[in-house]
C-alpha cells in the first residue's frame, strides 16, 4: 500500500492527528500529507496519541493546497459525511477504496477540516466519493475515526487481493500499459481549456468558474490517461492557432 497516500486538509485538532498516525500504521499505511496545518502537528498530545507511530508524524510532508499534494497522484477518492457531492454519487469505503490499491498507480484518500469538511472545489479534485453509512441522526464521524474505518476497509481489501492486485490501466494494443494521467497534467489541461474557451468566446468571465468546475468534474470522472491528456492538449492547440488566424 506505499503507493496511497492518506491527505488531511487544514487539521485542527493534534490528538486528531495522532490518532491517524496511529490507525495509519496499525492499517500499514506510512504517507501523511498534511495541507496548511492549523495546529502543531508534532506536539506532544499528537506524539502521546500517536504512541508507536510518531515516525509517521515526524515523516509527514506539509504543502500549502490541496492541488500541491496531489500534483502527481492519478487516483483520487474523497471523503464526507454528505449524502451527495456535485451530483455525483456517494460509495461506501468497501465499493470505492479497492480502487486505490493499483500498485503502480499513486493515489490518494483525502479527509477534510473537522468543522467544514472539504470545499466544493476540493472535492472537485477528486475522481470518487466515499461516505462511510452511519446513523442518519448524526452522519458525521470524528476525523481520525473516519481515517480508521477507511484504512481499515483498505487493509481488508488489499489482504483480500493478496499479490495478485496488478495496476488496472489501459491496455495498448502491443501489451503495454498507458499510465493515467496525473492531477496535475489534468490541472493544467484544464487552464489551457479556460483560456481557449475565453478567448474564443466560448466562455465569458462571470460564467466561467461554474463551468470549467463543471468541466472539470466530467474529465476526473473519465479517467483520461497521459495519452488521452495529450491528445486533447493538441486539439486545443490547433483551436488556438485557427482563431489567431481569423483574427489577423
Ligand atoms: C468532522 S468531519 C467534517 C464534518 C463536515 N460538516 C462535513 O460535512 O464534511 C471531518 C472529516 O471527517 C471525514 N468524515 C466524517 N464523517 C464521515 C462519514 N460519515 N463518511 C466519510 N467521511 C467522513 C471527512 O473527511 C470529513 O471532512
Amino acid at each position: 500500500m506505499e503507493n496511497i497516500a492518506i491527505v488531511v486538509v487544514e487539521p485542527q485538532g493534534e490528538r486528531n492527528l495522532g490518532a491517524i498516525a496511529r490507525a495509519m500504521k496499525n492499517m500499514g499505511l506510512g504517507e501523511l500529507i498534511l495541507v496548511n496545518p492549523r495546529c502543531d502537528y508534532q506536539s506532544v498530545e499528537a506524539q502521546t496519541m500517536a504512541v508507536h507511530a510518531k515516525e509517521v508524524l515526524a515523516q509527514a510532508r506539509v504543502v500549502d493546497d490541496l492541488a500541491t499534494a496531489l500534483g502527481d497522484r492519478q487516483r483520487i477518492i474523497a471523503t464526507s459525511a454528505r449524502e451527495r457531492i456535485l451530483q455525483s454519487p456517494m460509495e461506501t469505503p468497501r465499493q470505492a477504496l479497492p480502487w486505490l490499491l493499483a500498485p503502480n498507480l499513486k493515489s490518494a484518500l483525502v479527509f477534510g477540516r473537522e468543522d467544514s469538511g472539504l470545499s466544493n472545489e476540493e472535492l472537485n479534485q477528486a475522481h470518487r466519493f466515499v461516505r462511510i453509512p452511519v446513523h442518519p441522526q448524526y452522519p458525521s464521524l470524528n476525523l481520525s475515526q473516519a481515517v480508521m474505518v477507511c484504512t481499515y476497509e483498505l487493509y481488508q481489501a488489499n489482504l483480500a487481493m493478496g499479490t495478485d492486485n496488478q495496476a488496472p490501466g489501459d491496455r495498448q494494443e502491443d501489451g503495454s500499459m498507458v499510465p493515467l494521467a496525473t492531477n496535475g497534467q489534468l490541472d493544467s489541461y484544464c487552464q489551457h481549456l479556460e483560456k481557449t474557451l475565453l478567448n474564443i468566446q466560448v466562455l465569458y468571465p462571470h460564467t466561467a468558474p461554474s463551468k470549467m468546475a463543471k468541466l472539470r468534474r466530467i474529465y476526473q470522472r473519465a479517467a483520461l490517461n497521459s495519452e488521452e491528456v495529450a491528445l486533447l492538449r493538441g486539439i486545443l492547440g490547433q483551436i488556438d492557432w485557427l482563431a489567431q488566424q481569423i483574427k489577423l
